[in-house]
């Protein structure tokens, strides 16, 4: 099966635990995000999955077989420390490093063409990558990631610094790559961005997998939270058991309920107080689930 699949890797670096049995898998066609705090082991397990480390225990699989060095060449890789060569220029660096992937002289000049155009750097082709913005150096490098026309993509942090108009091309180019069947992976703390353009997004904490899912997978795991546009402040809420004010501004409250038929006694004790003129369930953003998934002493270990 067509699948990308992270089995229980386990890493460290002398007493630092990187990774602790971390799992998850991102399907072929579908366009993951890889989500955690800083130093939580997302470059760590991308480095796995290039064979650039070896994990302690565990597997990386593609296709239920572990990676070897003819899977890992169908990788697009973009590492967090962009590696490209700052003295050659742009066109002819996408050229080498797509003959280094196996592709002829004319067909590697197509696709440094094609990628170039098509992340909006034509024009400089000719510069050389350190005359270029970092912005630019992105995309060069998001072309060499492409040229080779990778059955896996594995990005680390290729949004970081990209202006408005790059983030879009970029995005676009991810829902391609991953519609022509590719599994695409990518980390980011741009959680916006995430919860916009992935399948699925998995969360890492301290090198466990604390949670991954669909947006609304991950919503389901949480205890539903319903705003009301009511009465203000929150005093007519405390006696209600199952309740509990999460959020008070004015006259929204925001309640999370842990007690099913709670909110219907939450819009009960408004009502007998005044008009109500909002009543709905909160749709958590990934912002605010990252927040509590993060920031909880508990993290749900192993959970896929
Ligand atoms: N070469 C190394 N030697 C020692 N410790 C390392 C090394 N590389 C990473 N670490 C440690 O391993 C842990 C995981 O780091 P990793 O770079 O995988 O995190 P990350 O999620 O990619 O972080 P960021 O979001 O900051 O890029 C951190 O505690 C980090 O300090």
């Amino acid at each position: 099966m067509a699948r990308l699949e992270v089995d229980s890797l386990t890493k460290s670096y002398g007493s630092v635990q990187a990774l602790s049995h971390t799992s998850f898998a991102v399907e072929a066609g579908e366009v993951f995000g890889f989500v955690g705090s800083n130093g939580s082991g997302k470059t760590t397990t991308m480095r796995i999955m290039l064979g650039v480390l070896e994990p302690d225990a565990g597997e990386v699989r593609w296709q239920g077989r572990p990676l070897d060095r003819e899977v890992r060449r169908r990788i697009g890789y973009m590492p967090e420390e962009r590696g490209l060569y700052p003295r050659m220029k742009a066109g002819d660096q996408l050229v080498y490093l797509a003959r280094l992937y196996g592709l002829d002289t004319a067909a590697a000049q197509q696709a440094m063409e094609r990628w170039t155009t098509r992340l909006g750097i034509g024009e400089r082709v000719g510069d050389e990558v350190q005359k270029l913005s970092l912005g630019n150096q992105q995309r060069v490098q998001l072309a060499a990631a492409l040229t080779h026309s990778p059955d896996i993509l594995v990005l680390d942090e290729p949004f970081s610094g990209l202006d408005p108009v790059a983030v879009e091309v970029m995005s676009e180019v991810l829902r391609e790559e991953s519609a022509r069947g590719a599994p695409v992976l990518f980390s980011s703390h741009q959680l916006d961005l995430v919860e916009r353009l992935c399948d699925r997004v998995g969360i890492i904490k301290n090198g466990r997998m604390v949670a991954s899912g669909t947006l609304d997978e991950l919503r389901r795991t949480e205890h539903p939270q319903w705003i009301l546009d009511g009465p203000a402040g929150t005093s007519w809420v405390t006696d209600i058991e199952g309740a509990r004010v999460i959020a008070n501004e004015g006259s929204r409250t925001t309640v999370e309920v842990r007690r099913p038929g709670a909110e219907q006694q939450v819009l009960q004790a408004a009502l007998a107080l005044g008009p109500v003129r909002e009543f709905a369930p909160a749709r958590p953003s990934l912002t605010d689930l990252y927040r509590d998934v993060v920031s909880s002493d508990d993290p749900k270990e192993g959970e896929r």
